[in-house]
């Protein structure tokens, strides 16, 4: 963790978190503005086969939140793109707004997809130039439509900037990656028939960009062949309208999720981004004060960036409005007053709604005040107020630690509380919810 104060109202995350939840880079712009209409299609039509799961792997769900939710919130969070239209097969396009109402999702509309992927990406730019359902005038077509399949879900806006931009430019944009492996051609029988040079070629990824017009004329002038068979809606652009898109390189983060431990692989991405920052709350003691920042030089190993404040009052109120996570220090308080005042905060800035909240209570019971047993906290209370929080989608954990006036036995005991604080924000489990830890 790192002592020294920074901004909490840096970007949360890529797009698993808001502004860049899941991924989001430490050196974003302050802000890009794009003075053009820009829109995107997610494409989410697909069975994900290759998973070998009977859920499309867009609907699978980390930390209680489908995949899909994440990309949404990786585009909803820029400013600068006015709507999102998410195709999806017809099966699901009441599941797909179920999820949209229950993550609040907002500038997303939903279309019923089509057998391939072309065909679904054909109805969401074809749905980008109609009238909306209720709506009296006809939609602004987008100057510029951002495509990227629903399966991608860390991208930054920084990098969808440069595409939209490029895109304007030049008709076309779209991401590429150096090539890790070799590409070969085989003979019908099976056997090696031509190699090629893997430093001319590149990973054609995803998002790409295009002006509507080139990408509305391609999908008019393509053949069923493409739309059968097609796989790159680049190709589209120049076969069609002679539009030699512009390649960027971009982060390995736009990789997408196709087999089964992508989607273990997106799980742990997502973890990480949400545990890369914690507030301890002291509630102004000094015996808090000094433990926390004990804690800080204990925790100085454990990559996570940690602020220490007395209370959530005033200014310091925009911690409850970012992807912080929480540690209440009480002091010879036995009762849970300060963290049943915490979780009422939390809940008013309805922070949980898009992933689970972890508030920590460090209880240090100080050995020369109080009998020991009157300072001990009842782990049935704990227990209670974690079971009603997990219902509102907080995890509560409670770590009892004593002040120790032997130095070495103290230092042992804070590094245990940095510890035990980094497993349970990183892992999230809600099977130890409630329980009392001790350092
Ligand atoms: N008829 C289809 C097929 C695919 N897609 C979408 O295109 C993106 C990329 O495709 P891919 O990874 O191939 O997804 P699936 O087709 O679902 O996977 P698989 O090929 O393993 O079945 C995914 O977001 C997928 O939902 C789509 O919108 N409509
Ligand atoms: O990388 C891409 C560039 O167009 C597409 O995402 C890809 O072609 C679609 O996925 P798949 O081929 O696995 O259906």
């Amino acid at each position: 963790m790192q002592g020294d104060i920074c901004d909490p109202d840096r970007p949360a995350h890529p797009g698993i978190f808001p502004a860049g939840e899941a991924g989001q880079s430490d050196h974003q712009p302050a802000e890009l503005t794009v003075d053009f209409p820009v829109s995107v299609v997610l494409p989410a039509g697909g069975t994900g086969e290759r998973t070998g799961l009977q859920t499309p792997k867009q609907f699978c769900s980390f930390l209680g939140r489908p995949l899909i939710s994440y990309t949404i919130q990786a585009f909803e969070r820029v400013s600068w793109i006015q709507s999102i239209v998410v195709v999806v097969a017809k099966e699901n396009v009441d599941l797909m707004t179920d999820i949209i109402q229950r993550f609040q999702h907002r500038k997303v509309r939903v279309v019923p997809g089509g057998s391939t992927r072309h065909r679904s990406i054909c109805n969401g730019v074809l749905a980008l130039g109609e009238q909306e359902e209720g709506e009296r005038l006809p939609t602004d077509r987008p100057k510029v439509v951002i495509i990227h399949d629903a399966v991608r879900p860390f991208v930054e806006e920084d990098f969808l900037y440069k595409i939209a931009i490029a895109a304007k430019e030049q008709g076309a944009a779209g991401a590429i990656r150096p090539l890790v492996s070799t590409v070969i051609a085989t003979t019908s029988e099976g056997y090696l028939d031509h190699s090629l040079e893997r430093a001319k070629y590149r990973a054609s990824e995803m998002p790409q960009g295009f002006t509507y017009d080139v990408i509305y004329q391609a999908y008019q002038r393509c053949t069923e062949s493409d739309f059968e068979f097609g796989t790159e809606c680049l190709h589209l652009a120049l076969q069609y309208c002679g539009t030699n898109a512009k390649l960027i390189e971009g982060p390995p983060t736009l990789w997408k999720v196709t087999y089964k431990r992508d989607l273990a692989a997106a799980e742990s991405i997502i973890k990480e981004t949400l545990s890369r920052s914690a507030c301890v709350i002291t509630g102004g003691s000094a015996q808090a004060v000094t433990l926390a920042d004990a804690f800080q030089k204990a925790a100085g190993a454990l990559d996570m960036e940690l602020d220490v404040v007395p209370d959530l009052m005033g200014d310091n109120g925009r911690y409850l409005s970012k992807e912080w996570n929480f540690i209440q220090v009480s002091v010879n308080h036995s009762c849970l007053s300060e963290v049943e005042s915490l979780l009422m905060d939390l809940e008013a800035a309805n922070r949980a709604l898009l992933h689970p909240l972890v508030v920590i209570w460090v209880h240090l019971s100080c050995s020369d005040e109080l009998s020991i047993s009157r300072k001990m906290p009842e782990p049935a209370a704990i227990m209670d107020v974690a079971s009603s929080a997990k219902l509102r989608n907080i995890l509560v954990y409670a770590i009892q630690l004593h002040q120790s006036k032997d130095t070495e036995r103290w230092e042992r005991s804070v590094l245990r509380v940095a510890e035990i604080t980094s497993a349970l924000i990183r892992e999230r489990s809600p099977a130890l919810v409630g329980q009392l830890l001790q350092a």
